[in-house]
Formats: structure tokens, C-alpha cells, sequence
């Protein structure tokens, strides 16, 4: 059962052939949500395809921001959307298929009891398919890498189909959230972690989308790797810290 109202907020970047399947799959798994369209004036008219389906489906929203910002820089923009409009959960997720929404129905569940719950590729029947090498060590790699360092036993700290209670978002400062990308997804449950929220993994698993181009870049990865760092000294690690972190259940 869900407890409150929920958000999902999913953030477009031409998603043309994966827009309208991931609408009616998300609606289709947990027909208690709700969904807002979160699109960069994707070139490729994502954008007017979502607008076109919420005429049709008063579940679905859409908001439209000017240009390509990063996916950090768009889920601010929904989160801050969805606190105005009072929802109780409000989720990420992307929109090709990577994300799964038949997992919808557990993350959901999981939050009667959670301040912050973590699809999670790396705790017991989680994972990753269709993935190189490459891209499976950094993963990996990012994930020991950020926890080492900042001291957290959450398992999967760069995923990014996670479930907020409202009291999460509205406690994290958002507008000094800095972070986009992989980066992003660490500070956000950092944060969380630090005010002592409780915060939980469900197993899920990945698969690498389909169809479209994923926008990651080396960039991206880079900024990570130099982040956790500004993340580990930065002034909510100091102000918001608690004497010993709560465990991640
Ligand atoms: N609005 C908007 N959406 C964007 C932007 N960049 C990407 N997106 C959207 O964000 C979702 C994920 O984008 P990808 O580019 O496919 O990301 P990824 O490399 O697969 O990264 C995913 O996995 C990472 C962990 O492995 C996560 O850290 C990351 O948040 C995301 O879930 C997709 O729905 C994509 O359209 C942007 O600048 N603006």
C-alpha cells in the first residue's frame, strides 16, 4: 500500500522512442503514482510527446526547463515542484528502461519504514546486465570508492532510482545542492545519511538502456572522483554531523 501521495520524477534528455512505453509501464506497475516530465528542450521533441500524453493522462505532468542542464540541475527543478504541490514520496528514475518499474511496487513499500530508499545493484539479488567492463569497474570501483571515504555502509551510493519522504528533501538544503551526474546521487543520500534519516537498499537490477544515448561522460565521472572529497569536508558534513552516523539498514 502507499503510504501518501507519490511523485515520480523523471528527467528527460531525447528519450523520443523510450517516452511513452516508460509512461505507460510506470502507470501501469503502480497505477498510485504520479508522474512529472522533466525535459531540458530535448532537440528530438520528447518535450511535446509528454505534453501531449498528459492532455490524456491527468497522472502524468510536465515540466519544461529552458536548455540542457545535467540530470542533478533537473531533479532539483522537480523535487522543488513536488514539495509546492505536497506530495509524500517523491522518487527518481530514468526514463529508458535501466531502471525497471516493476520495482516500483517495493520501493514504494519499503518507505512505511524508510526516510530514504536505495534501489541497490550492489546488495544481494541486485545487479547490472548488458554492461562492458568498463563501465561495470567504475561503477563499482565509484561506489567503494565514495564509501571509503566518506565512511557510510550504504552499498550503492551513484544509483538513481531512489524513494524520498517529503521530510528528506525539505531537511537537505537544496539550493546548495552543487553536484550533478554521479556526483549528485552520492551528496544527496550523504546528506540524508548525515541528518540522520534511515535509509534503505532493495535489490534491483540494471540493464543498460536500449534505445537513445546515455549523456554520461568522462566528465562526469571525473567530477565524481573529485567531489566525494568536497562532499567529505563540505559544510552540511560538518554542521549537520551527528555524534556516530546512523547505521544504513
Ligand atoms: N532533463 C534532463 N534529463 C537528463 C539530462 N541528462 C540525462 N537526462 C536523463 O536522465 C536519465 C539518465 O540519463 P543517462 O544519460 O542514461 O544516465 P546513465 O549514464 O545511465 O546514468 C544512470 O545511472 C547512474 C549510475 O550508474 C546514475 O548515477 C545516474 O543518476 C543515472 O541513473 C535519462 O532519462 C536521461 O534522459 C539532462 O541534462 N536534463
Amino acid at each position: 500500500m502507499t503510504p501518501g501521495r507519490a511523485l515520480v520524477c523523471l528527467p528527460t534528455y531525447e528519450e523520443r522512442d523510450n517516452l511513452e512505453p516508460i509512461l505507460r509501464a510506470i502507470l501501469e506497475a503502480a497505477p498510485s503514482v504520479e508522474v512529472l516530465v522533466i525535459d531540458d528542450n530535448s532537440p528530438d521533441g520528447t518535450g511535446r510527446l509528454a505534453d501531449a500524453f498528459a492532455a490524456r493522462e491527468p497522472r502524468v505532468h510536465v515540466l519544461h526547463r529552458a536548455g540542457k542542464e545535467g540530470l542533478g540541475r533537473a531533479y532539483l527543478a522537480g523535487f522543488a515542484w513536488a514539495l509546492e504541490r505536497g506530495y509524500d514520496l517523491v522518487l527518481e528514475m530514468d526514463a529508458d528502461f535501466s531502471h525497471d518499474p516493476r520495482y516500483l511496487p517495493a520501493l514504494l513499500a519499503r518507505a512505511a519504514d524508510a526516510d530514504l530508499v536505495l534501489g541497490s545493484r550492489y546488495v544481494p539479488g541486485g545487479g547490472t546486465v548488458n554492461w562492458g567492463l568498463g563501465r561495470k569497474l567504475i561503477s563499482r570501483g565509484g561506489s567503494l570508492y565514495a564509501r571509503t571515504i566518506l565512511g557510510v555502509r550504504v552499498r550503492d551510493l551513484t544509483g538513481g532510482f531512489k524513494c524520498f519522504r517529503r521530510e528528506v528533501l525539505e531537511a537537505i538544503d537544496l539550493p546548495s545542492v552543487e553536484c550533478s551526474g554521479y556526483a549528485f546521487q552520492i551528496e544527496l543520500t550523504y546528506r540524508a545519511i548525515r541528518r540522520g534519516f534511515r535509509v534503505a537498499e532493495i535489490p534491483i537490477v540494471f540493464a543498460d538502456r536500449r534505445v537513445g544515448q546515455s549523456k554520461m561522460s568522462r566528465r562526469i565521472v571525473l567530477e565524481a572522483i573529485r567531489k566525494v572529497w568536497a562532499i567529505r569536508f563540505s559544510a552540511f558534513a560538518r554542521s549537520e554531523a551527528r555524534p556516530g552516523l546512523p547505521p544504513a539498514v
